[in-house]
């Protein structure tokens, strides 16, 4: 019988030993994970990325709910643990869950530090740590200008940067006289601060916060000498400390963190902690690279197979801030028995420290020019002696006058990547043996580079020196559609055409891909192509779709389901009204709640229910689960209002009809307003048509997420009958030539919208040709809700005996 692992934690060190497991010994444990945030595992390292507008947060799950399906392991989001039983052996959580384990791996991370000034629980003060933090901040940016971000660390500049992108005045408030004292010494910390300060950021060095400002939100902060500056928001960045609560109330021994040995065993047998909760000699580690180390010992450990033990690790930390260039490993302030070596070019904006003891090398600092991150940070791990070579190749400025090389310099098994664990030697091996030629590629098939992104330019050197002339930078840009395959997109979809593939399995086997059963990226983005290109002929392949989109229902956090049926443009009556009231009433639905789309949403509905709910409703599905066309939002218009020009809700109901139901590479949200005050928000949406005097004016690529984006304008039309052409050429034409999971504001800015405008509005022929294929599509729409309503071997299978266990019900999967 397999043994039971329970991981409390779901975070990146914790689920980093499971990833190891599942490779070492596959079948060894029955898995369970219990994890407080409503989310799978996520790159907490990229809510920097996201903050800065560079990532979406759909990009940085690294585990999705399919993950955890495929792997059978149950996962158990939203939950915390509040107890362990070390007699029984056992878990409690918060919602009256009991799990047994025979392992347990605590791997709880760490807490924010929240200062303990008066007036921190008021509206506006948060901490930077999750994906909740993130989203605060980005609506606190739309409504609010000033922002402060007290500490001057590496967490607290990242935000900084992040709420700049964001168009806050952003004022850094910290304790010393230098920035990131913990990492810089005063020279780099000063060029750093001017650098920063030229790119807009405004600094109260050695200021001591008093007290926060404010009624029920923030307004300002005080200082401890008097002054006082204006503050909307405020972000605390300033340090973190382990969560080690649950270790200390079940009786584990604690210190700063939980206490592990080198086997990153507790003082209680059978139960081991990892991450940042974790305490090894004294030491407790903030940073990824530490953790995989720690990772990779327990996980042989708890395979039963040998393993040399964990002996701390040497840190490196490279700020995540565009624009500036800072390392920092081992010491770098200088002692009584130091010497030092430095190199500063105020021309270049170059400043280079290395540090010696014994004419070794201890620790550096490098601002302005991090190329010998890499080298340097081996020197440091490995204590190197000083030799001239290494001198001459740190005395210059610009590393390509060195002569020394540091890829050519790295021995195979030397690391390239901290934050993923991967070797020169690996990435050589992927070159050489998959044909690795891109940084893409490199980073989808290692791994390297895809966390803080700080050794792209080294694994850029690698390809450069391996390949040699072979190496094609524009070609190496070329992104394949995951990690399954080298293809690009445009690669995929031309292979479905010129061979003509019908399914996902047949076109995975054709194009060679690497994994023979696909990904949860690339599976239901072979589906969609498969139906973009052969509307007819492909039978939609289910089990493919995305979870909210095999149920047709978003999953909510605690398992329940929500259910939005279709209002055309906006509108009801009251016949449904009545039909939706009963339906909630009878099948107790937690609320009914009007949505930014202008639906009514049924939320807290229980799986089994909803095939009832959907039969009884009468009504069509509302998409609002899916990727395709969501709903069509609209003003009173010229009936009504008396600034109206047009009939806004006739176009919106007209459109609706039109288009629902339509697959489309990610969701596509529309509006139609009368006028230009624009009542229906037309200006944010994917597609957004305002009514002027004399006809229409269309735009597209609005986006009012968390990357907001204002829609470009696409066209002015007459008539009604000419909307529903443009609009409906320019939906096909995102069909077509979108890569799937790209929301249209990211499209327009890729392809351009002089590209748009001449496929949709210019080139009439084409715009025809783009309607006649829309045509083909529509006419094999059907209902997804009536279908499932009556076939009862799907109500069956997919409603009423659960496939997904109940681990993945938990949170939404297509829209986080
Ligand atoms: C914005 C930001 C940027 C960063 N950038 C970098 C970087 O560039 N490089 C780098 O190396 N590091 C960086 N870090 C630090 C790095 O992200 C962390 O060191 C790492 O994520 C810690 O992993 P962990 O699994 O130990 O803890 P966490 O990621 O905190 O995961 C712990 C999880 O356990 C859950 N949990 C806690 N208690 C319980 C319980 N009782 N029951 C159930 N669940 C529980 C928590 O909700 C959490 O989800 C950054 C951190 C932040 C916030
Ligand atoms: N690029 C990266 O590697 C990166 C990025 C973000 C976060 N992280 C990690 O996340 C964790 C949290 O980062 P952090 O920057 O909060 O921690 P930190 O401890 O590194 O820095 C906190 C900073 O806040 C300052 N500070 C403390 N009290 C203050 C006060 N009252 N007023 C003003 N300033 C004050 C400190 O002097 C210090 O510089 C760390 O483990 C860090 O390594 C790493
Ligand atoms: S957009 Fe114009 S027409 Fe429509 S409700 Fe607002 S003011 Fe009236
Ligand atoms: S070092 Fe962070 S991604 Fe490679």
């Amino acid at each position: 019988m397999k043994k039971k692992l329970v991981l409390v934690g779901n975070g990146m060190a914790g689920v980093n030993v499971v990833e190891h497991v599942l490779k070492l010994a596959k079948d060894q444990y029955e898995i369970t994970i219990f994890g407080q945030e409503p989310h799978p595992n996520y790159n907490r390292i990229l809510l920097s990325s996201v903050l800065a507008g560079d990532t979406e947060m759909e990009d940085i799950i690294l585990n999705d709910w399919d993950w955890y399906e495929k792997n059978g392991i149950t996962l158990y989001a939203g939950h915390e643990v509040t107890r362990v039983d070390t007699e029984k052996r056992k878990v409690y959580t918060d919602n009256g869950l009991s799990v047994p384990y025979d392992q347990l791996l605590l791997a709880t991370g760490s807490h924010p530090l929240m200062l303990p000034l008066p007036g921190r629980e008021k509206d506006g003060v948060i901490a930077f740590r999750d994906m909740k933090d993130c989203e605060a901040m980005v609506e606190a940016s739309r409504k609010y200008k000033k922002a402060a971000v007290i500490g001057g660390g590496l967490l607290g500049l990242e935000a900084a940067r992040g709420l700049l992108n964001l168009n806050m005045d952003v004022s850094v408030i910290h304790l010393f006289d230098r920035l990131m004292e913990r990492q810089l010494d005063r020279e780099a910390a000063k060029m750093l601060q001017a650098e920063l300060e030229r790119q807009g950021m405004r600094f109260l060095m050695e200021k001591q916060t008093e007290k926060i400002l404010g009624e029920k939100r923030v307004t300002g902060l005080q200082f401890k000498d008097g002054s006082t500056i204006d503050a909307d928001l405020v972000v605390m960045a300033v340090g973190i400390r382990p969560n080690v609560r649950l270790a200390a109330e079940s009786g584990f021994e604690v210190n700063r963190g939980i206490v592990v040995n080198d086997f990153m065993e507790t003082s209680t047998p059978d139960v081991y902690a990892v991450g940042e909760c974790a305490e090894h000699r004294e030491t407790v580690y903030g940073l990824v690279a530490p953790h995989r180390e720690q990772g990779a010992v327990l996980a042989k450990r708890l395979c039963g197979l040998d393993t040399p033990p964990y002996e701390g690790s040497v840190v490196s930390t490279k700020l995540k801030v565009s624009g500036v260039d800072v390392f920092s490993a081992g010491e770098f302030n200088d002692q009584p028995d130091t010497r030092s070596l430095r190199i500063q070019d105020e021309w270049k904006g170059i400043y280079k420290k290395v540090l010696l003891r014994d004419d070794r090398i201890i620790g550096g600092v490098l601002f302005g020019d991090t190329s010998d991150s890499a080298s340097l940070f081996r020197w440091i791990r490995d204590r190197r002696e000083m030799t001239d070579a290494i001198h001459a190749a740190l005395a210059v400025t610009d590393s390509s006058d060195s002569g020394i090389s540091p890829v050519r310099e790295m021995e195979d098994a030397d690391q390239v990547c901290d934050c993923n664990g991967v070797s020169k030697g690996q990435i050589l091996e992927g070159i050489r043996e998959k044909g690795l030629a891109s940084v893409a590629e490199v980073k989808r098939y290692t791994k390297a580079g895809s966390s803080c992104g700080g050794c792209q330019p080294l694994v850029e050197q690698i390809l450069q020196q391996e390949l040699g002339e072979e190496y094609d930078r524009e070609n190496a840009s070329r992104t394949p559609i995951c990690s399954c395959t080298d293809l690009t997109r445009d690669e995929v979809v031309e292979a479905i055409r010129q061979k003509r593939l019908t399914m996902v399995k047949e076109t995975m086997n054709v194009l060679d891909w690497k994994n023979p059963e696909g990904c949860p990226r690339c599976r239901p983005a072979l589906n969609y192509y498969l139906g973009m290109v052969w509307p007819r002929e492909h039978e939609d392949e289910r089990e493919s779709r995305i979870i909210n989109e095999q149920r047709h229902a978003n999953i909510q956090n605690d398992g329940t389901y929500s259910v939005v049926p279709r209002m055309y443009g906006g509108v009801t009556s009251p016949e449904e009204l009545r039909r939706i009231a009963d339906v909630a009433e009878k099948y107790r639905v937690r609320m009914v709640k009007v949505t930014g789309g202008q639906r009514l949403d049924l939320l807290g509905v229980q799986k089994e229910d909803l095939p009832k709910i959907w039969s009884e409703l009468g009504m069509a599905s509302g998409h609002a689960y899916a990727k395709a066309i969501r709903t069509v939002k609209t003003c009173v218009g010229a009936d009504f209002c008396r600034f109206g020009t047009q009939n806004s809700i006739q176009m919106g109901i007209d459109m609706e009809k039109k288009f629902e139901g339509l697959d489309t590479p990610h969701k596509v949200k529309m509006a139609v307003s009368a006028c230009p005050r624009n009542c229906a928000e037309s200006g944010i949406k994917d597609l957004g048509v305002v009514g002027v005097e004399g006809g229409w004016e269309i735009y597209i690529g609005g986006n009012g997420g968390v990357n907001l984006r204002g829609a470009d304008f696409l066209c002015k039309v007459q008539t009604s009958e000419e909307v529903m052409e443009v609009t409906g050429a320019y939906l096909q034409f995102y069909r077509e030539t979108a890569e799937y999971w790209e929301r249209t504001s990211g499209w327009i800015e890729r392809i351009g919208l002089e590209a748009i405008k001449k496929a949709v509005v210019e080139d009439q022929e084409n715009c025809k040709q783009l309607l006649s294929r829309l045509e083909q599509v529509l006419s094999s729409r059907r209902d997804p809700w009536k279908k499932d309503a009556s076939d009862s071997a799907i109500r069956q299978s997919l409603y009423e005996e659960s496939r997904v266990s109940v681990s993945a019900e938990h949170g939404r999967e297509g829209d986080i």
